[in-house]
């Protein structure tokens, strides 16, 4: 068998599309343009890139983007004043703090002073347990990328047997979450999970967020199975000269493409849809803060 490939770029696409398209109608009959505020700590040049792709597509969709980089020794009072301001700042309706953060911040503090109703990334506290218990919440946009394209692939997930590898508070636990939410039947696995093998085969829905290049071969994938890759490793790439890299998943893809029914590769399948997703929330936050509907199929 040779799985179909999930193609996040397309797949995004459409969601900025649909973005684009109901922020147009906020413009026109609401007079409303949606703000994001992204805030970049440092000169980390992974996140350098990601924070310029969001004001790009934030701008190409119609919002508005503000940018803010500060330098790497900011001190995390400088932060929390400025999480301050953007709170209070009328014309902005999402605010991302770029992740990772220098070492002398604490992360979560800064998280936890985002407003709730602002907080697109849906890190905040009270976000997650919103999640946890049903109730409406900012999802985080990695997650609600993956259910996006597991509902246009599966159909309903009800009864699904999910498994999720990787436990993070960015990836693992919110799309626990979101496969319970769609009455999956969900398991969360990790490092100290006995005979992880085992356990991967028995899913249906194969969710791989661990940040290991690589780490799961085609003999762990139940044939059939939907396979979610989130993982972004990059690995020496000999191959194209010296000093070259690639990106590569947590899915060994070249094996699992010959078990799995269906598959997102790396690069090109969840990554594309972080950002459309982050989008898409920033909608979101936009029509709950105006008591307008939110758009549709955007949401969890
Ligand atoms: N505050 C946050 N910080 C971080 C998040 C997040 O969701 N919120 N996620 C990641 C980084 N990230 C967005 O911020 C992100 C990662 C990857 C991609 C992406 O499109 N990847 C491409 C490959 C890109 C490349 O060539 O390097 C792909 O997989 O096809 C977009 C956004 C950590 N920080």
């Amino acid at each position: 068998m040779t799985a179909i490939l999930i193609d996040g770029k397309i797949f995004a696409a459409d969601i900025r599309a649909r973005v684009a398209d109901h922020v147009a109608r906020l413009k026109q009959d609401h007079g409303l343009t949606p703000g994001l505020a992204v805030v970049l700590v440092g000169e980390d040049p992974a996140s350098q890139v990601y924070v310029r792709n969001k004001g790009k597509q934030t701008k190409e969709v119609g919002m508005t983007s503000f940018e803010h980089c500060l330098p790497a020794d900011t001190p995390e009072a400088e932060l929390l004043a400025l999480i301050d301001r953007l709170n209070a700042a009328p014309a902005v309706h999402g605010i991302l703090v770029q992740l990772p953060l220098p070492d002398h911040i604490d992360a979560d503090k800064v998280i936890n002073a985002i407003d709730p109703a602002k907080d697109v990334d849906g890190f905040h506290i009270l976000n997650v347990g919103r999640l946890a218990t049903g109730q409406k919440a900012m999802v985080p946009c990695t997650p609600l990328g993956c259910l996006m394209m597991l509902r246009d692939r599966l159909g309903s997930l009800s009864g699904k047997r999910a498994v999720v590898v990787g436990r993070s508070n960015i990836v693992g636990k919110p799309m626990a979450q979101l496969l319970l939410r769609d009455s999956a039947t969900v398991t969360v696995a990790h490092s100290r999970t006995q005979d992880l093998p085992a356990v991967c085969r028995g899913a249906d829905i194969l969710v791989a967020a661990v940040g290991r290049p690589a780490m799961i071969p085609g003999g762990w994938i139940k044939p059939g199975a939907t396979v979610i890759d989130v993982g972004i490793n990059r690995v020496p790439a000999p191959e194209k000269g010296e000093g070259k890299t690639r990106l590569v998943g947590d899915v060994d893809f070249e094996t699992a493409v010959e078990v799995a029914g269906a598959i997102t590769p790396v690069p090109g399948g969840v990554g594309p849809m972080t950002i459309a997703c982050l989008l898409a929330n920033t909608v979101t936050a936009c029509c709950r803060d105006s008591g307008l509907p939110e758009p549709e199929g955007l949401t969890a």
